[in-house]
């Protein structure tokens, strides 16, 4: 039987977030993208039948209003705590349920890649996560009930995991593992499809 997951999903202040993908739309733009993508990240999740739910961990009164819109539900970031702090706050509120953690930049993310990388950690038992396309970033850390999330995210953070004892799944999943930190990547994520939200944006006229 599959496990109903609760995902958490951490997002930087808008004003903050994203900035080495500044330029890939004009500068008014950006924040509208970086919810977007966001908006996208949350709804595939909320549509993949395996996540009984999502929270967000977030400070922006903007993202907080629309994700809970969404269907998420939002707490409070830890105060300038960065973004493991963040991510071990959101599992702690998940009260021993199974959790995962995704960046809130996968905006091409499809429900099926996701319940296909959560099926596969859940037949392991143990923390695991999914690499970005990349191989030294990760998109997804996944940690059973009642195992602590234990998140090491940052630079170099898929190397991270590993040391830390969660198994890396390899899986052909390539809406789930594009992130989108550049424009190259946005462009790349848009050559698999993106979510309703970030097409809108890049269909906007400036
Ligand atoms: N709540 C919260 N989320 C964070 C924090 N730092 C990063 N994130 C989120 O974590 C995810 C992965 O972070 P990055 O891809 O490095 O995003 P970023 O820091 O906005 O991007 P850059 O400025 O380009 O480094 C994104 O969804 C961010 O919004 C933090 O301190 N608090
Ligand atoms: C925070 C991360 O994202 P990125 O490396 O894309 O900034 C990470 O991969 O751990």
């Amino acid at each position: 039987m599959l496990s109903t997951w609760v995902a958490v999903v951490p997002v930087k202040p808008l004003g903050a977030a994203k900035t080495r993908l500044r330029g890939a739309v004009p500068r008014p733009a950006h924040p509208g993208l970086v919810l977007a993508m966001a908006r996208d990240t949350v709804a595939a999740a909320l549509a993949c039948p395996s996540v009984a739910g999502v929270v967000a961990v977030c400070d922006d009164p903007l993202v907080r209003a629309e994700l809970v819109a969404d269907g998420a539900t939002c707490l409070p970031d830890t105060p300038a705590a960065g973004l493991n702090a963040a991510l071990t706050f959101g599992a702690r509120a998940a009260g021993g349920a199974p959790v995962v953690a995704l960046t809130a930049d996968l905006p091409a993310m499809r429900p099926a890649d996701l319940a296909v990388a959560l099926a596969a950690a859940e037949a392991l038992g143990r923390r695991a996560f999914v690499p970005d396309l990349e191989g030294s970033g990760t998109v997804l850390l996944a940690a059973p009930a009642g195992v602590a999330l234990d998140p090491h995210f940052g630079p170099g953070s898929a190397a991270a995991h590993l040391r830390s004892g969660a198994v890396r799944l390899d899986g052909d999943w390539p809406s789930l593992r594009r992130d989108v930190d550049t424009a190259a990547d946005l462009d790349a994520a848009t050559g698999l499809g993106l979510g309703p939200h970030t097409g809108e944006i890049l269909c906007t006229p400036a």
